[in-house]
């Protein structure tokens, strides 16, 4: 098999990356009818797959899982997610060939095995489903042609699928249509109900193509949503502790830091972010983020080069053909992180003192969400893909570490993502050593102490300004006013 995406002409490759349209709530106003009383198989029960079903079982759905026969056998974790919450459970035998759509939620890199190893049991004119577009777009998976192949893509790690259906909202969501499978012409409505049965219809879904998700998703977790948020601890906490900062304190302003600070994000954009500081600390998080935009900037094209042109995946699944000895090893390093190792502190922290001894954390989200956004659109990615890619998911990402540190994280993320994660972290830790070595207290710890909230007028207005403007701000202010079921956590 060859790189789909590579395969095609440089005016498909462009038409196919600029896939998205936003699709307005009544286009859902016939929820999941086009899946009622059919056959929901999913093909796996971990971060997606449990999530997922549960919430399509609950928007009324026939909802049953398939396991690998060992995982049935040795009762694995994916058999007691699926057995403890109610649902059949069975062989690829046994409930392949019933499903109407078999849902693919098995890591990325057992894609190409699983389907190759259900197809043939799969009834004439099934439908299979993905979560991320890797398999058809990066691998070439050619599926029987009288299979349709559509993809429910929700932008947020799984946990967090579930935790907003809970609330009564959603996730943002991608969905498509291989344009290679879709013989009965109703890819686009059994998509369109998959999505609704997730809830994402609440949040926001786009109308967009494999190869847009896997070339913004590829992008989004490598960089701002994972990527920063892990180099992003390891040096605020490493440099805390350096200063002589509790180092309960530092962990836990850090753990819990993340998703306080991007809850304002969530709600209302960069801008709403930086107004819930002092105006000295946000004219230094500002000038403390076009340092770091400057520095990162080639960092962030090198990663969206490399997804366009296939090299990521190409070396990543080198890793696979090598049993996953990069990701293992550098999973087991991260968890010897000084950030890793040190529990939260039994230290209390008021919401405010999160953004006020924050600043510099509030300064790299800044950074890495106008980064990966303006990245992902001069790659041909549009906006309003981009936004839920960097600014919308990066709370949700927040929300593990919360949890439990970026174990949690990088537990809940796939293993793709995971695996883009420490690549990037790899290369913006000593991208950064320099900028770090100027960095102080006030910023991180302690925060400014400023006797007067007094700033040069002219300054605020530019600074004010210059984050109101940002393209990220002004997608994010309509895609924001759909989302009137979202729900605070914070
Ligand atoms: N994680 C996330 O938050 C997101 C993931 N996605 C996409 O969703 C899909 C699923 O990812 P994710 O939920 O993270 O996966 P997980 O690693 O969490 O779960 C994988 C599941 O598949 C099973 N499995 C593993 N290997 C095989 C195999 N060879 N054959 C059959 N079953 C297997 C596992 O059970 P067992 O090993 O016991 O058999 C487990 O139940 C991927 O395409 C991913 O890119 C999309 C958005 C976000
Ligand atoms: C959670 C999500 O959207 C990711 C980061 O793309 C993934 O886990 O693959
Ligand atoms: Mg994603
Ligand atoms: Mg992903």
């Amino acid at each position: 098999m060859a790189n789909y995406f590579n395969t095609l002409p440089l005016r498909e490759q462009l038409a196919q990356l600029a896939q998205c349209e936003f699709m307005d709530a009544s286009e859902f106003t016939d929820g999941v009818n086009a899946l009622k009383g059919k056959k929901l198989v999913i093909v796996g029960c971990g971060a997606q797959g449990l999530n997922q079903g549960l919430n399509l079982r609950d928007s009324g759905l026939d909802v049953s899982y398939t396991l690998r026969d060992s995982a049935i056998a040795e009762r694995r974790q994916s058999f007691l997610n699926a057995s403890e919450n109610g649902f059949t459970v069975g062989t690829y035998q046994e409930l392949i060939p019933t499903a109407d759509v078999v849902l693919n939620l098995t890591p990325d890199k057992q894609h190409t095995a699983v389907v190759n190893a259900i197809m043939p049991l799969m009834k004439h004119g099934s439908t299979l489903a993905y979560s991320h577009g890797f398999n058809i777009v990066e691998e070439g998976m050619q599926v029987r042609e009288d299979i349709t192949v559509i993809m429910v893509a929700p932008k947020c790690p799984g946990s967090e699928v579930r935790e907003e259906y809970k609330r009564g909202f959603g996730v943002p969501t991608l969905i498509a249509v291989h344009p290679e499978n879709d013989p009965q012409g109703h890819g686009l409505a059994q998509a369109k109900a998959y999505a609704a049965g997730t809830g994402g219809d609440r949040a926001g879904v786009l109308k967009s193509s494999f190869i847009a998700e896997v070339k913004s998703d590829l992008m989004g977790e490598q960089t701002i949503l994972c990527g920063m948020l892990q180099t992003g601890s390891i040096l605020c906490f490493d440099k805390m502790i350096e200063k002589g900062i509790d180092a309960g304190y530092a962990s836990k302003l850090i753990q819990f830091g993340w998703e306080v600070i991007t809850e304002a994000l969530k709600y209302g954009g960069v801008t709403n972010m930086l107004d819930r500081l002092s105006n000295p600390a946000k004219v230094k998080a500002f000038e403390l983020s076009e340092e770091l935009k400057v520095i990162m900037r080639p960092l962030y094209n090198k990663h969206q080069d490399d997804i366009i042109d296939g090299t990521f995946s190409r070396v990543m699944m080198e890793d696979w053909a090598n049993d996953d000895a990069n990701l293992l090893k550098w999973r087991a390093e991260t968890a010897e992180t000084n950030f890793e190792k040190t529990p939260a502190g039994d230290v209390e922290i008021s919401e405010q003192e999160f953004f006020d001894n924050g600043i510099l954390m509030v300064a790299m989200v800044k950074a890495g969400v106008e980064l990966a956004f303006e990245t992902m659109t001069a790659a041909g990615i549009i906006e309003e893909s981009a936004y839920y890619e960097s600014l919308h998911e990066t709370p949700l990402i927040a929300n593990t570490i919360a949890r439990k540190k970026l174990f949690e994280m990088n537990r809940t993320i796939s293993d793709t993502a995971e695996y883009g994660c420490y690549l990037y972290n790899h290369a913006c830790l000593p991208l950064l050593a320099d900028f770090m070595k100027n960095i102080d207290t006030d910023v991180i710890g302690k925060g400014l102490g400023e006797q007067s909230n007094q700033v040069d007028n002219k300054a605020l207005i530019e600074i004010n300004t210059a984050l109101r403007e940002h393209p990220v701000e002004i997608v994010g202010a309509k895609l924001r006013g759909y989302m009137s079921a979202m729900k605070k956590i914070v």
